[in-house]
């Protein structure tokens, strides 16, 4: 396939190296300062484009690849406010997006995992539940879009349960969650690319599932397999779709 990558940061420069070694051209990368060259004409050389920028500069991205209708896979994290619109208008053009908050394997098996734990947690009300993030310093977005998929997963499935909220530990704004809030605690630290646990505490113990990424390389395979999923098809896409 031919592909345009769109950021070509952390992300972008892993993806492109599976993404040549799994036999995939790369035709357009784009970055800050060359940001204008993301035209319709250019996405036009692309079969698929592969997003892996910033929440500010997403939404752009996403519409301008609907302009020029060109399937997208979105990895870009911290947009998920305006998922609804964005879904609604690849509809409506007839356009292709693909997105996921996490695309390593591991992840998406953690996010079956805590569904199944949230649901068999709603015959153990001792269990008071917290997720936990962290993340290098240089993450712009603070819940991790991958904690905001687990807190969801708590949320439908755990009845106690009805919404999240976040606390970025370090800034001074502590939060006091009520007992159907579920606490989110985001840290930031150097050099990690990705860790999250689930912590359910009773008086007498505590049970957590945990998953540590040990480099980006899980996202960065899994969003090249992505790109090749969607090939040929149409319509609007989660990861999920691709684990079902
Ligand atoms: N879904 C998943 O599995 C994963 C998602 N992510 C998400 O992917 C995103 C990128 O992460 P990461 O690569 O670590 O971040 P980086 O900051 O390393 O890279 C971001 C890239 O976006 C570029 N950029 C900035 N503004 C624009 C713009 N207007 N148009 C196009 N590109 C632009 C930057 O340009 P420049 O190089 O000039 O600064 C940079 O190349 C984040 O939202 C992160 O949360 C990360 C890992 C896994
Ligand atoms: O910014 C990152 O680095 C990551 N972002 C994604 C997220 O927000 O969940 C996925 C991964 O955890 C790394």
């Amino acid at each position: 396939m031919k592909i345009a990558l769109l950021g070509y940061g952390k992300m972008g420069q892993i993806i492109e190296k599976f993404a040549l070694e799994r036999g995939h051209e790369i035709v357009l990368k784009i970055f800050i300062d060359n940001q204008d060259e993301l035209t319709r004409q250019n996405l036009k050389a692309a079969d698929v484009a592969i997003d892996f920028s910033t929440p500010d500069s997403v939404l752009n991205n996403i519409y301008t690849c609907f302009d020029a209708n060109v399937p997208i896979v979105v990895g870009t994290t911290g947009w998920y406010g305006k998922l609804q619109e964005v879904k609604n208008e690849c509809n409506n053009s007839n356009n292709t997006l693909l997105y996921g908050s996490n695309f390593s394997i591991g992840v998406n098996l953690f996010f079956k995992l805590n569904q199944t734990l949230a649901k068999l947690m709603n015959s153990y009300p001792a269990y008071e539940v917290q997720v936990e993030e962290i993340h290098h310093t240089q993450k712009l977005d603070a819940p991790s879009g991958t904690a905001i998929t687990i807190a969801e997963g708590i949320v439908d499935n755990l009845d106690r349960k009805t919404e999240w909220l976040n606390e970025v530990v370090g800034t001074n704004v502590e939060m006091f969650p009520k007992a159907d809030q579920l606490l989110i605690e985001s840290h930031r630290i150097e050099n990690i690319p990705g860790t999250h646990t689930v912590i359910y505490s009773s008086e007498v113990d505590e049970i957590e599932i945990k998953h540590t990424a040990h480099s980006r390389a899980g996202f960065a395979l899994g969003a090249v397999v992505a790109a090749e999923w969607l090939e040929n098809k149409k319509g609007f896409f989660s990861i999920t779709d691709i684990f079902e």
